[in-house]
């Protein structure tokens, strides 16, 4: 096993990300000891019994004191009420990063507490699934997946290389960005798509004219898909949708749009329209399939393409 990277680790929030992260921690040898700390008593005991730490406190303060990485993976809209609570501890020289969703308002939220003393990088893994909680957690979660990290001005290179190089050592592939972009960028191809979701499976819920149970009897593949993000957790989408709301409203006015035009096309029975467009998204799927990013298709599926003639 190769030397750990940090002699002290504190995960701060042990949900999906969290509890991935002191797996894959331990896969790879990363850390001296690790420290657990969540707001709820009841989730820190089944960390506890996970055997996710090696030591567990309820106060997020005790668990920072003496980590030379602490990682903070909670609900965007729970981040500057941890930095408060944990920035009289922390220890000079510590690098403090967060996997939120949103990057803009967690650096405004936390960045004020933190002191000069620390590094504080922030940072969001590209990688998830619907399921929250201590239990939901995998070491292979990173692997082979993007983790965005949005430097601040002054940030020191060494302690960037130092996070890099953890993430890389987790699977991961990192990117640096800005952390308005990745508001932008995340909005169109994260934040829309789960609102799409949540709205769609809405929508098939409120029908008169079709029953609960026909819904979930004659699903199809596609609604499959939307029930799967539409099951993901309600804080946690309740606060990316609260604080990344500019970005998201932008995506959502153009999504508006682009609809009207394929809902007018329906309507006139332009087929060529509906043609034209289905073949240019036909287009990125098959990119995302090329750059080895389609980890929800099984083997099969890249070949089961069709091609993309015209019927
Ligand atoms: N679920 C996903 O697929 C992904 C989530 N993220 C981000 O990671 C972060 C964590 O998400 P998950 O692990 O999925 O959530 P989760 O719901 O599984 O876990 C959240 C954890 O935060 C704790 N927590 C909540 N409020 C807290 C507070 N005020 N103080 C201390 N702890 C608190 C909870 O007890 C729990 O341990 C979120 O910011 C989310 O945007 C990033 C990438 C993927
Ligand atoms: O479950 C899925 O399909 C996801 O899209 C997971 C996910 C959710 C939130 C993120 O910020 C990043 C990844």
């Amino acid at each position: 096993m190769p030397e750990p990277l940090f002699d002290k680790v504190a995960l701060i929030g042990i949900g999906l990300i969290g509890s991935s992260l002191a797996h894959a921690i331990r896969r790879a040898g990363l850390a001296g000891s690790v420290t657990v700390s969540t707001r709820s008593g009841e989730t820190l005991e089944r960390a506890r019994v996970l055997g996710l730490g090696d030591r567990y406190e309820s106060d997020a303060s005790e668990a920072v004191r003496d980590a030379d990485l602490v990682i903070v993976s909670v609900p965007v809209g729970a981040s500057g009420a941890v930095a408060s609570a944990i920035a009289p501890a922390l220890k000079p020289g510590a690098i403090v990063t967060d996997v939120g969703s949103t990057k803009a308002s967690v650096i405004a939220q936390m960045q004020p507490h933190l002191p000069e003393s620390v590094q504080f990088i922030p940072g969001h893994p590209i990688a998830g699934t619907e399921n929250s909680g201590p239990d939901a957690g995998f070491a292979e979660l990173f692997d082979g997946r993007w983790c965005i990290l949005t430097p601040l001005e002054g940030t020191d290179p060494a302690a960037l290389s130092r996070l890099t190089a953890f993430w890389e050592r987790c699977g991961a592939m990192v990117d640096t960005m800005d952390p308005g972009h990745h508001d932008m960028v995340l909005a169109i191809v994260s934040h829309l798509p789960h609102i799409i979701a949540y709205n769609i499976v809405g929508t098939a819920d409120d029908l008169e004219a079709v029953t609960k149970s026909e819904v979930i009897k004659y699903s199809a593949s596609g609604f499959r898909d939307f029930t799967r993000l539409a099951a993901s957790d309600p804080t946690m989408w309740r606060d990316v949708c609260l604080h990344n709301s500019e970005a998201i409203l932008e995506m959502l006015a153009r999504f508006s749009e682009d609809l009207s035009a394929l809902q007018r096309a329906i309507r006139w029975g332009d087929g060529d329209k509906l043609f034209d467009m289905f073949t240019r998204t036909r287009a990125i799927r098959r990119s995302i399939i090329e750059a080895g990013q389609d980890i929800d298709v099984p083997d099969f599926g890249r070949h089961a393409l069709a091609h993309p003639e015209k019927q």
